[in-house]
């Protein structure tokens, strides 16, 4: 969210036209048609090049309005500049110490209630990620959202096509396809192109949504917005509230549903998928394909969260780690690039409300001499503002840290 937030991009971008270039073309050809005429050349985009001008290069990616999958479907060998992580990205130090641990498994169908609870407080303390099996999403609801998610990607951009109708930066628009929500601001993109739909508190027309996965994504939502109760009436229940506290106070009121593709790196090493971030909503519940990537930031070491087939991903976000207190922590998460022939798909469902003026501060109950608080209150949608503007880095949370009270 930040991706890095996926959530915090209601709260920025300028506005980019979209283009009509013909979708034939490779994006060197692209990209040589729109640079400067003092800039390099088709090879400006190489990372051969000693100069290059960036600002050109990423407005030139985005007006081929085919994202990363249009470079990689020009044939790109190497990884063109804009997307080459530095030489001493301390991130990749970290991912060389990955942990052995694996993330707690929780089946949200076992008899035992009381068991359920504390195995949920645990997880979200201990690890702030937990992935869940035993709910009641239908499996092809899950297998038919990601394989919809897939084929939107994989279809053609261009004039006229569905691809370029929603291609946009505009902050207003429910449903918007783009390549890096972060494309302007951040020193290097992703490998990364994503869908982006606003479900709650109002739910796009049917008609804004892509045509080829429409009816999944709505279906998909609905039931995400089931499984969220249900997570949130745990959650609940963990901190010792009674389980519609963190739904009475509208933590699942907003829903934001993001929808990644990260195509085949001809050089994954060297660039990231997505950069460290956490997440600025109260929870996300995400659902990954078998490739793999999704890494977690536990004790200090990157932990690999191994595809489980019908399991979810959950995590807990900022606004919970704030309203909790710190019982409950909000994790930095990265995706690193396999060196694979295959695309990665995965589905981020936000609780979020990034225009909720609602305020949000520890929870009173939970406070007492011996915990006061230790965050001071603030609305969603500012706490999104906040998170925007203090940008993300590899393991401090800057914008929690903002707003936590003074020593
Ligand atoms: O693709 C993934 O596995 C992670 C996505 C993510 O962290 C996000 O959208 O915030
Ligand atoms: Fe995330």
């Amino acid at each position: 969210m930040t991706y890095a937030c996926s959530i915090e991009e209601h709260m920025h971008w300028k506005f980019i036209p979209q283009c009509t270039l013909d979708p034939q073309h490779t994006l060197q050809e692209q990209a040589a048609h729109q640079l400067p005429r003092t800039s390099t050349s088709p090879t400006a985009m190489s990372a051969a090049a000693t100069t290059y001008d960036r600002e050109a290069e990423l407005h030139a990616l985005d007006a081929t309005a085919s994202g990363v999958r249009g470079i990689f479907t020009s044939g790109v060998t190497e990884l063109p500049r804009i997307f080459r992580l530095p030489d001493s990205q301390p991130l990749h130090d970290a991912a060389a110490m990955a942990g052995q641990e694996t993330l707690p498994v929780i089946d949200l169908s076992m008899g035992d209630h009381e068991a359920l609870v504390a195995a949920i407080r645990l997880a979200a303390s201990e690890w702030g990620f937990f992935l869940v099996t035993g709910h009641s999403v239908p499996a092809e609801v899950i297998s038919g959202t990601i394989d919809g998610t897939r084929a939107f990607h994989e279809s053609d951009g261009g004039e006229g096509t569905e691809k370029a109708r929603l291609y946009t930066r505009d902050l207003a628009r429910k449903v918007k396809y783009n390549c890096n929500h972060d494309l302007y601001r951040s020193k290097v993109a992703s490998w990364r192109d994503t869908l982006q739909l606003t479900m709650a508190p109002d739910t796009p027309a049917p008609s804004e949504l892509p045509e080829n996965c429409r009816d999944m994504l709505l279906e998909y939502s609905k039931q995400l917005t089931n499984l969220m109760h249900t997570l949130f009436g745990l959650l609940s229940e963990a901190l010792g509230l009674n389980p519609s506290y963190l739904t009475d106070i509208e933590c699942n009121k907003g829903q934001l549903v993001v929808c990644h593709y990260y195509p085949p790196c001809p050089e994954p090493e060297l660039a990231m998928g997505i950069a460290p971030h956490s997440d600025s909503s109260f929870m996300t519940v995400l659902v990954q394909d078998g490739v793999g990537g999704l890494q977690v930031l536990y004790k200090e070491k990157w932990v690999d969260v191994t595809p489980m087939p019908g399991a979810f991903i959950v995590n807990i976000g900022d606004l919970l780690q704030i309203l909790s207190n710190d019982k409950f922590q909000s994790v930095k998460h990265k995706v690193v690039l396999k060196k694979t022939t295959a695309p990665r798909v995965s589905i981020a469902c936000f609780a979020s409300h990034p225009t909720s003026k609602r305020m949000y501060g520890p929870i009173k109950e939970l406070l007492s001499k011996e915990n006061p608080p230790l965050y001071k209150e603030i609305a969603a949608g500012d706490y999104f503002a906040l998170q925007h503007r203090t940008g993300v880095d590899s393991y401090k949370n800057k914008a929690l840290e903002q707003l936590r009270c003074g020593p």
